[in-house]
């Protein structure tokens, strides 16, 4: 596995170091598991001795609990074991590879809503790769419009005009902010030359803008006929985002189009599927496969590069450091592909929502890729086409061969030939009774279909690499509204079980194929909503106890309360640590750590309802594409670090009971214990409540002091209330042990 030695061609393009870190880690793994050993002693020792069948439901609600915490808390141990840490040097690339060798590339872009997505966001980020230091006839951008929606389809067309401008803009430039939106609103050196270009991308931006607000393109925007006739493909009768015929354009042709230098541009390609209500359309699984297949059609490259609308590029070379490691052969001889991690702008200082998600794309991938790679996260990964087809020793011929990874592609892209075949894999029938979906292509059945996706290649024998350089080289956007986070997590919640749930589960069938420390990794993920259910009970059944006057957890002094201080102390303090080390800081972790007991009783419990009513076959949500739209307001608040409520959502509800009875414990609390003079009996409950009071604060705020649109609807809070009262009524008729 440690394969730092490995002789590679010299100059070197990349190296790995593991971590010392990992044996701290492992010594640490082997006490904590000794603690939990001992803990479950206790555990099954007191419900041994509980005297009354409440006594007996509440140590068995704790021990239940603790199973959970100890079996993710097992889980998380796989990412621990042997992280490490990787370097490239692209500056050595040329030295290897002339530049004219250099692959083709695919570039695919999903977008699914111009009003969540707005296609100006959408136009910077395919700018952005199509800036790319690569040779401009090698790039290919293929656009996925899900939204069906002549808006995107014509800030594309503006995006092409201005792209003559700007690509070569940034080359003769060599501006490093590839990103139109992201270059003028940095610190630019302002010169004649950039206050034109700016004039241009401004005039674009309104136009695209202003068609968004009037909801279609108006005629005065409408330069050509030609432009006329491609937008009245979405003005036939019955046209629909849900229901329509495909509609695929080429935008720019790298062999046609030059830019304002007379240099080649890269080929622009907008695709919008076919849409039948009656067909399922796998949401972005779909999308990517049309994509795969309508770009094998036209350019076939062997390496695609999958992005999501609002993750444009920040570093010009990042198509480079890829080669770095697919030209040479390295340690990973069957890598199918090289992920880098989501990274954001915009994040508040403290990242209340913690929407950075550290651990899940930058701490554990490090520790995947000391095993056998990372997963996948649906953006930022660059794929080698071949791992579409197969396992790496067992290639699957697709239904047609021109689909297929080797074959060359001669025919011009904007032929009849070749368009009508890219109509015909674009339609919504195609997949019928073929291996899409399933052994071929993006995987179906998960709403998570990225996880899923690299989930099913690793066990078919692929790896990854996990490639994260100091300039972050994607920066999306992230949620700024407490539901439209807590949304994203239900869906993944969703998708994740259908995974941990299915005969491809992590547990048997991931730990068979990959070994047991690569299928308790991909297990940690797919069960991670069960989080929910110590989190729940941790919430509620101590304070409860409190209000009662019930100790439930060990004196202090004794024992086993040391036990208790340790496992909280340790797995909290090394969580800090890890954290900290990724370029963290103790005010996000603290975020962080919130929003993990904020997301257990609202995401996980819900996801994990919907998950159980779409296994019974009822109605559920689908794909809820996370809103990237910044209102002025809620954005204000955001950027004071402000949490936004708003709506009165079921979701709120737990969040709110919580916070509410963890205070009225407290305070009885210390009635309680002034009364009896038991603070030894109670000290774990005080401790806990008053934990919990700490993680509610912007609970309390939101619910008595703001009002700003943005704080808990009163309706919410005043059902979280009667919620607190009811679960008291319930617990007065328990009888004290
Ligand atoms: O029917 C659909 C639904 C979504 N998308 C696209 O999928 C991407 C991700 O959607 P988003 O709403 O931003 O979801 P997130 O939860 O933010 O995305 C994370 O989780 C998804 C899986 O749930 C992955 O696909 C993403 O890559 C990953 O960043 C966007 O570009 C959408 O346009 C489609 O193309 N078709
Ligand atoms: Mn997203």
């Amino acid at each position: 596995m440690n394969t730092a030695t490995m002789p590679q061609p010299t100059p070197p393009l990349h190296s790995l170091r593991p971590l010392r870190r990992r044996h701290l880690n492992r010594l640490f793994a082997a006490v904590y598991a000794s603690a939990i050993l001992s803990l479950f002693y206790h555990h099954i020792l007191k419900l041994l001795h509980s005297t009354t069948l409440v006594s007996f439901f509440m140590s068995f609600l704790l021990f239940v609990s603790d199973v959970v915490l100890a079996y993710m808390w097992s889980t998380t141990q796989a990412f621990r074991m042997n992280p490490v840490h990787r370097q490239v040097f692209p500056e050595n690339l040329q030295k290897v590879l002339d530049r004219s060798d250099f692959p083709a590339m695919d570039i695919f872009i999903c977008t699914a809503d111009p009003f969540k997505e707005p296609p100006i966001d959408v136009v910077n980020t395919a700018l952005s790769v199509m800036a790319y230091d690569y040779p401009t006839e090698k790039l290919s951008v293929y656009v996925s419009d899900d939204g069906g929606s002549e808006l995107t389809m014509f800030a594309f067309m503006e995006a092409a005009k201005f792209g003559k401008q700007w690509v070569p803009f940034c080359r003769e430039n060599n501006i490093t902010d590839r990103c139109p939106d992201a270059f003028f609103t940095s610190n630019y050196a302002l010169t004649p030359n950039t206050t034109e270009i700016k004039m241009m991308y401004e005039s674009m931006k309104m136009k695209v803008e202003g068609a968004v607000e009037e909801g279609k393109v108006k005629e005065e925007y409408i330069c050509s006929e030609e432009e006329g006739q491609v937008l009245s493909q979405y003005r036939i009768k019955d046209f629909s985002p849900q229901n329509h015929p495909s509609v695929i354009q080429i935008l720019l042709n790298s062999k046609t189009d030059v830019d304002s230098t007379g240099a080649a541009m890269p080929n622009l390609i907008y695709v919008s599927r076919e849409k039948s209500k009656s067909v399922p359309h796998h949401f972005k699984a779909g999308a990517l496969n049309v994509l795969l297949r309508v770009s094998a059609s036209m350019t076939n490259s062997p390496i695609i590069l999958t992005l999501d609308c609002d993750m444009y590029s920040n570093d010009p070379l990042t198509a480079q450091r890829v080669l770095c490691y697919l030209t040479s052969r390295s340690n990973r001889p069957n890598c199918g592909y090289i992920q880098f991690p989501q990274r954001y702008h915009g994040l508040n200082k403290a990242d209340i929502y913690a929407s950075e998600h550290k651990r899940l794309f930058r701490t554990n991938p490090i520790g995947m890729d000391g095993l056998n790679g990372t997963s996948y996260v649906g953006t930022g990964c660059f794929f080698r086409r071949r791992v579409f087809f197969g396992a790496p020793l067992s290639y699957i011929e697709p239904e047609n061969p021109e689909l297929a990874p080797e074959h060359i592609v001669d025919k011009p892209i904007n032929g009849q030939e070749v368009l009508s075949l890219a109509h015909h894999v674009a339609g919504c029938n195609y997949e019928n009774r073929s291996n899409w979906g399933s052994k071929m292509g993006f995987r179906y059945g998960s709403l998570v279909e990225d996880y899923y996706t690299g989930y099913r290649l690793q066990c078919e024998g692929w790896q990854s690499i996990f490639c994260d350089p100091s300039r972050p080289a994607f920066l999306g956007d992230v949620p700024i509204t407490l539901i439209d986070v807590l949304n994203q997590t239900k869906r993944w919640s969703v998708g994740l079980l259908e995974v941990g749930f299915s005969k491809y589960s992590p547990l048997t069938f991931g730990i068979r194929a990959m070994g047991v420390l690569m299928g308790q990794s991909y297990a940690h993920y797919a069960f991670w909503p069960i989080w929910s259910f110590p989190i729940t009970v941790y919430a509620l059944l101590p304070s409860l106890a409190l209000l009662r006057g019930i100790p439930i957890f060990p004196k202090v002094y004794e024992p086993s309360f040391f036990l208790y201080m340790f496992m909280f102390l340790g797995a909290y303090g090394q969580d800090c640590v890890d954290f900290i080390l990724t370029q963290g800081t103790f005010q996000r972790w603290w975020s962080d750590q919130r929003m993990w007991l904020i997301r257990g009783p609202s995401s996980f419990v819900f996801g994990t309802t919907e998950y159980v009513m779409k296994r019974f076959g009822m109605p559920t949500h689908g794909f809820n594409v996370t809103s990237k739209v910044m209102d002025d307001e809620p954005s204000k608040r955001y950027n004071q670090g402000v949490f936004e409520f708003g709506v009165a959502s079921p979701m709120f509800v737990p969040l709110a009971t919580a916070a509410i009875l963890n205070l009225m414990a407290f305070l009885g609390g210390l009635v309680v214990i002034l009364k009896e003079r038991s603070f030894g009996s109670f000290f774990i409950q005080m401790f806990i409540a008053g934990f919990g009071i700490m993680n509610s604060l912007p609970f309390y705020e939101a619910m008595v002091l703001r009002r700003d649109i943005g704080r808990m609807p009163t309706k919410t809070t005043f059902t979280s209330t009667l919620l607190v009262g009811l679960l008291y009524g319930i617990a007065s008729f328990v009888p004290k042990i």
